[in-house]
């Protein structure tokens, strides 16, 4: 695997179908990553977790309680199978692959078109680690070195600078003015993130005002 180009990628789930087969510990932890990012989660699997039992019983996911079949994959846009039966397992990758689907079997390499990374989340800040397979305790160990580093303030300063995105589209006339402004704000300084470590948004807010009229362009 460690030769296999992965193409990073971040994907919208929102409202598609998502269908996890298998309801163990394992299977709960998908489900429950997929319905973070507001997939429309099927599980399906004759027995599940009690977690996955409550989720299924207040309508947070659909629950088809029975063994996997083939037809399951219909209108899907990804599938995680994580059963304890290899054929079942090595069934949802071929069905998937045969759609051309997104399929992920858990910890079983060579039946995935995707792999998991380790992900740091803060807000809309998302840092994806993956070494390709070749060691997940090793991504998990990045993961907690890099949470301890991109925290927050970085988070934070996201948020505010998106805030602005809908003026510098509005008012800078070129990518390269828009490209300039932020970079000016980013790399600037005082450093904005070093002011929101210390808790000093207010400071942040006036350097992004500063910014913009620094770039605004002249009116005639
Ligand atoms: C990142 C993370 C995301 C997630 O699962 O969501 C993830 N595995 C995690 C944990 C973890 N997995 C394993 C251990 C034990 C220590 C170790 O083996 O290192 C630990 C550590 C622990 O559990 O603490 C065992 C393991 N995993 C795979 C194999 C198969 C093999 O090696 O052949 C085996 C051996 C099974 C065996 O020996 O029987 C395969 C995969 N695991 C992947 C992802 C994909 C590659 C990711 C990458 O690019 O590195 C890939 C290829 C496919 C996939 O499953 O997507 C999550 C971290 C969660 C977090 O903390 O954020
Ligand atoms: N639990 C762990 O920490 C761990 C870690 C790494 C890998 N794994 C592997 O991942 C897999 C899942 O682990 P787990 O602990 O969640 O397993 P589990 O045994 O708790 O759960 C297996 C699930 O698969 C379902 N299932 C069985 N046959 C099915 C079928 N035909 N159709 C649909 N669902 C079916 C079962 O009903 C059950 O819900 C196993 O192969 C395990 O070896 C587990």
């Amino acid at each position: 695997m460690l030769d296999t180009p992965f193409y990073i990628a971040c994907l919208k789930l929102t409202g598609r179908r998502c269908v996890v087969v298998g309801g163990g510990s394992i299977g709960l932890e998908k489900v429950e990553g997929l319905l973070a990012c507001d997939g429309r989660v099927v599980l399906i699997a004759p027995q599940a977790e009690p977690e996955l039992e409550a989720l299924a019983q207040e309508g947070s996911i659909e629950w088809l309680r029975r063994p996997y079949e083939t037809g399951d994959l219909e209108a899907t846009f990804i599938a995680i199978a994580a059963t304890n039966d290899t054929d079942v397992n090595i069934g949802v990758y071929n069905d998937a692959e045969r759609r051309a689907m997104l399929v992920n079997v858990v910890d079983v390499p060579p039946l995935c078109n995707f792999i998991l990374p380790a992900i740091v989340r803060t807000g809309p800040l998302a840092i994806a680690i993956s070494t390709a397979g070749a060691s997940p305790a090793l991504a998990k160990r990045i993961k907690a070195e890099i949470a301890e580093s991109f925290g927050e303030p970085y988070a934070r300063l996201a948020v505010l600078l998106n805030e602005v995105r809908g003026w510098a589209k509005g008012t800078l006339p070129t990518y390269q003015d828009r490209k300039a402004f932020f970079e000016a704000i980013v790399n600037g300084e005082p450093d904005p993130v070093e002011l929101l470590r210390a808790g000093d948004e207010t400071a942040v807010r006036a350097l992004i005002a500063d910014a913009q009229r620094a770039h605004e362009p002249a009116t005639a």
